[in-house]
């Protein structure tokens, strides 16, 4: 279900044209302001534009020069928003329900697959709840569930994870990056980490306009706006899980701290199986990510002390990062001060052992 998507608004100063692959995830980075909204609700059809082309895989469903339009309950995309705005007076089951329902299934039907969602999301367990008994996390739960059962061939979420607690929000995350695998999606956030785990691809828009845009390891290791170099900037180590670290193609071993709670520390209780997500198994994919102003930089191999990840690298490029330098080094960087930098005698082929302490590197799987 390829999305295309291309509207102007001037009044908002908003002006964006791009294109979600099918079965890709994109998501929206920017700071307040910057049109993430404006451009879920215009493809979602609560905003009618003055000028748009907006297509699904080739069906119009907001062309200006032709007036096509479809309304927003007939569009078959799914809208999830930061809070659940469940039904109060309907059960889990009920809520989940309502969105097979409103995409036209009967009764029985919608029933049928709310309960297949309630599985998916780990709360067959709460069926028969009302919402004002469930944690904000069983909420969201619910809210993706409503979402998903209608089968929208597109997925917008805005903010999805913003209004749960930073322990709750891992779980949610891995259980989104599980659901969207494989459709199309737009996903508006603040937080890189959402990014970096749920998006095959980045847009940052700033000012209603995109100011990046391209596959997500590529925008948040080597940012070109000033937005996203401000809130990315990160370093992204690539490999396979093993044994508890991760193994790099060139047989370099990185070790974190587990970027996802691990099966020992997850709520329990809160449903079935699949609420037990599976920690990383050997060979799986997963990425360290650490940020620059993490990395120590030495000339010599640095003595043994607390556990540290080293990785022997070329200083490519030294540019100047704040009242930093950044200290470019192949496919790794490092922020120190100018000061250092001297001392060092940097200049770019150094050869330079850059460390990082295990408990500044986070390690995810990406599978
Ligand atoms: N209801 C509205 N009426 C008119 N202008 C609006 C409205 N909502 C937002 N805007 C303007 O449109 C522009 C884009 O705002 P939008 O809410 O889409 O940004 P955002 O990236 O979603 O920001 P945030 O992260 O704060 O939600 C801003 O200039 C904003 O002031």
């Amino acid at each position: 279900m390829t999305f295309t998507f291309a509207a102007r608004l001037p009044e908002r100063g908003f002006d964006v044209a791009l294109e979600v692959p099918a079965g890709r995830t994109l998501a929206l980075l920017g700071p307040n302001g910057a049109g993430k909204s404006t451009l879920l609700a215009t493809a979602a059809g609560l905003l009618r534009p003055p000028e748009a082309r907006i297509l699904l895989d080739g069906r119009a469903l907001t062309v200006t020069d032709t007036g096509a339009w479809v309304p927003p309950h007939a569009r078959g995309v799914g809208l999830l928003a930061q809070e659940p705005r469940l039904f109060p007076h309907l059960t889990v089951l009920d809520n989940v329900a309502f969105g097979p329902r409103s995409a036209g299934a009967s009764r029985a039907t919608a029933r049928v697959r709310a309960m297949d969602w309630l599985a998916e999301v780990g709360l067959t367990d709460l069926a028969g709840r009302r919402p004002g008994s469930l944690s904000g996390g069983q909420a969201q739960r619910v809210a993706i569930a409503r979402a998903l059962a209608a089968e929208p061939r597109l997925v917008l979420l805005d903010e999805p994870l913003a209004a749960l607690d930073v322990d709750v929000a891992p779980t949610l995350r891995h259980l989104l990056h599980r659901v969207l695998t494989g459709r199309t999606a737009v996903v508006a956030t603040h937080d890189v980490l959402d990014a970096l785990l749920l998006a095959d691809d980045v847009a940052v828009l700033d000012g209603g306009r995109i100011v990046e845009h391209g596959p997500t390891r590529d925008v948040l290791s080597r940012p070109r706006s000033a937005f996203a170099a401000r809130i990315a900037g990160l370093n992204l180590v690539t490999g396979t899980w093993e044994r508890g670290a991760l193994r790099t193609a060139g047989g370099e071993y990185v070790q974190g701290l587990p970027g996802e709670p691990s099966p020992a520390v997850r709520p329990v209780g809160t449903g079935g199986p699949s609420d037990a997500v599976a920690g990383p198994v050997d060979g799986t994919a997963a990425v360290a990510v650490f940020r620059p102003a993490a990395v120590a930089v030495h000339t010599t191999p640095p003595a043994a002390g607390s556990p540290r990840n080293t990785f022997v690298r070329t200083v490519r490029v030294l540019e100047p990062h704040g009242d930093l330098v950044r200290v470019r080094c192949d496919d790794l960087a490092a922020d120190i001060t100018p000061a250092a930098t001297t001392d060092l005698a940097l200049t770019p082929g150094t050869t330079v052992h850059l460390t990082i302490k295990a408990a500044e590197t986070h390690l995810y799987p990406t599978t």
